[in-house]
């Protein structure tokens, strides 16, 4: 073949950037092939596929029209690529099976990058994953992989074995190749499906312990409780390595001497840690990953400005951040995008959707007495605990608290007036099997994972879709099954539309009337209710 047909054939519809691949062409020459990027650019959507090959058909027909002049062009180029002046029949042909056997090497290298990203679609297809992003990296096939392809220490393996972790969920498998190639993501998964782990996984694998120079990475939620979950998880998965994981507690906010401490990980509410930047010098200048955990309601809770200061004071630029959450409003999402430098977007399942492991069902009680009756039969018939009731206020934990006291179930309460003491309490007691049934509010919606809860109990209507979908992922974890009520009364009537929607997305039913109520304009609702008990304060 002439060497112009030759690079022609090779090259035809192909900018080929010759500075760019300048590192390749040196490779090739030595004979030594370069090692193909894993990450590599996702297919092309059909639509632009065909426009492509259109394009390319019309600049073959192109180049044919022009003939020798563009043809001597690329002959030009080849030879540069190979550096060596032809002048001679003999090196022409010389030169002509090296070229032959860099095209191969060329083509063979496109071919196993074309079969990586259709692997990756398989897996993601299968594992309904969905991702917006250039160049997004493939999900993990396994947890193997983490060390064929990310060299990961054997002690995290281990530990993974050890805590019963044998496949990555799918937000594992992509969020964490996501988060190890060195980007920042936006990640929206079901409740109880292992994001914690998503998170912590890459982080511990990139960061150094013991090293100086301050914290290295800060985790935000948006609850002590949560807060305190998360430094347990991570704690546990780091065993073997010295890490200083810190939880940010009261004292350590208002009185921590942060400049002779040494701590790698950080976990705290956002007004904590903002606490101890400003007021005891926490410096959080080299730090490298920031995970905004149950990132929406971060912003809800009208952090904002909190979050930006944090986030100006994490100031090093080559910052990993990262949001997870069950449900990320479009409001959130572009909010969040302006602190964000080219952050991949992975969405698993259906984007604010409840876990599909759960049961659901609404129930009308009519009024607030009618919920009480309901309750009481209801754990009369079968009390399969532990069981988690939302209320909406504390001052309605403590009465519903009263009401089941009185009937001599097990039960126990957590709402902000208790003690964060008395509040960890609850929740061991809960965990350790001590208490059947915990009264809460909101404030355990959000993350708190307590392996196998049977069933939650929505006392009072949630506020939102995404109150509801954060409520009652409370059970259905890990793959395990749960069961979720909700009653309603003549005052929730109104705001049924968006909750019986979310149940209907996940599968479960609800009477035709509900989806077709009138669309309220305002997302969020709380009604005023009649007082729960109905006993004198002297029983
Ligand atoms: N790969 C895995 N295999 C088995 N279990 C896992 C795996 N990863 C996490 N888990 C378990 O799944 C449960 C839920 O995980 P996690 O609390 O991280 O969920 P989450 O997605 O953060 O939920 P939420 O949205 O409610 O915060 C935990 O008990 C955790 O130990």
């Amino acid at each position: 073949m002439e060497k112009g047909k030759l690079s022609s054939a090779l090259f035809a519809g192909t900018h080929f950037d010759r500075k760019r691949f300048s590192g390749d062409f040196a490779r090739f020459r030595k004979g030594v092939p370069p090692v193909p990027a894993l990450e590599a650019t996702p297919p092309a959507p059909e639509k632009k596929r065909k426009r492509k090959s259109k394009t390319n058909a019309k600049s073959k027909k192109k180049k044919r029209a022009d003939g020798a002049a563009s043809a001597s062009e690329v002959v030009e180029g080849f030879s540069v690529f190979k550096g060596v002046e032809a002048k001679d029949a003999a090196e022409d042909s010389e030169e002509v099976e090296v070229g032959k056997d860099v095209d191969e090497e060329f083509l063979r290298r496109r071919k196993e990058a074309e079969r990586e990203i259709e692997r990756a679609a398989i897996l993601r297809k299968r594992f309904d994953i969905h991702i917006s992003g250039l160049n997004v990296p493939a999900p993990l096939e396994s947890f193997e992989e983490l060390v064929s392809r990310y060299g990961c220490d054997s002690y995290l393996v281990g530990n993974l074995s050890k805590l019963g972790y044998q496949e990555p969920t799918p937000i594992q498998r992509q969020a964490i190749s996501i988060l190890l190639s060195g980007r920042e993501c936006f990640a929206c998964a079901p409740t109880g499906s292992g994001k914690t782990l998503a998170f912590l996984l890459p982080m511990l694998m990139k960061i150094k312990p013991g090293s100086k120079g301050g914290v290295k990475a800060v985790i935000l939620c948006p609850t002590r409780e949560l807060a305190a979950q998360t430094t347990r998880e991570c704690k546990k998965l780091a065993k073997g390595r010295k890490f200083s994981v810190k939880l940010m507690t009261k004292d350590l906010s208002q009185d921590g001497n942060f400049k002779d401490m040494h701590c790698d990980i950080v976990v705290s509410t956002p007004l904590r840690l903002d606490h101890a930047v400003k007021k005891r010098d926490l410096d959080l200048s080299r730090v490298e990953y920031l995970v905004l955990d149950e990132s929406d309601k971060l912003f809800e809770l009208g952090f904002v400005e909190v979050i930006d200061s944090i986030v100006k004071a994490c100031s090093s630029p080559s910052i990993i951040r990262s949001l997870f959450s069950a449900t990320l409003p479009e409001t959130i999402e572009a909010l969040a995008r302006t602190i964000m430098h080219d952050a991949v977007r992975v969405i698993v399942g259906r984007k604010n959707s409840a876990s599909s492991l759960i049961k659901q069902k609404l129930i009308f009680a009519g009024t607030e007495r009618g919920k009480l009756m309901a309750l009481r039969q209801s754990f009369a018939e079968s009390l399969n605990p532990p069981v988690l009731i939302f209320v909406q206020s504390k001052e309605r934990a403590k009465e519903l608290y009263k009401e089941l006291a009185f009937d001599d179930i097990r039960v126990d309460v957590i709402h902000g007036d208790l003690t964060e003491e008395q509040r960890q309490d609850a929740v061991d007691n809960l965990r350790a099997g001590k208490s059947w049934v915990l009264i809460a509010t909101e404030v355990l919606a959000r993350g708190m994972d307590f392996k196998g809860v049977n069933c939650v109990i929505n006392y009072d209507f949630p506020e939102s879709a995404s109150a509801y979908i954060h409520r009652i992922g409370r059970s259905g974890r890990a793959g395990r099954s749960g069961e979720a009520i909700t009653f309603f009364t003549e005052e929730d009537k109104p705001f049924l539309r968006n909750i019986a929607n979310v149940v209907v997305s996940s599968g479960c039913e609800v009477p035709s009337w509900m989806v077709a109520l009138p669309k309220l304009k305002s997302r969020k609702h709380r009604v005023d209710r009649e007082p729960i008990s109905v006993l004198s304060d002297e029983d």
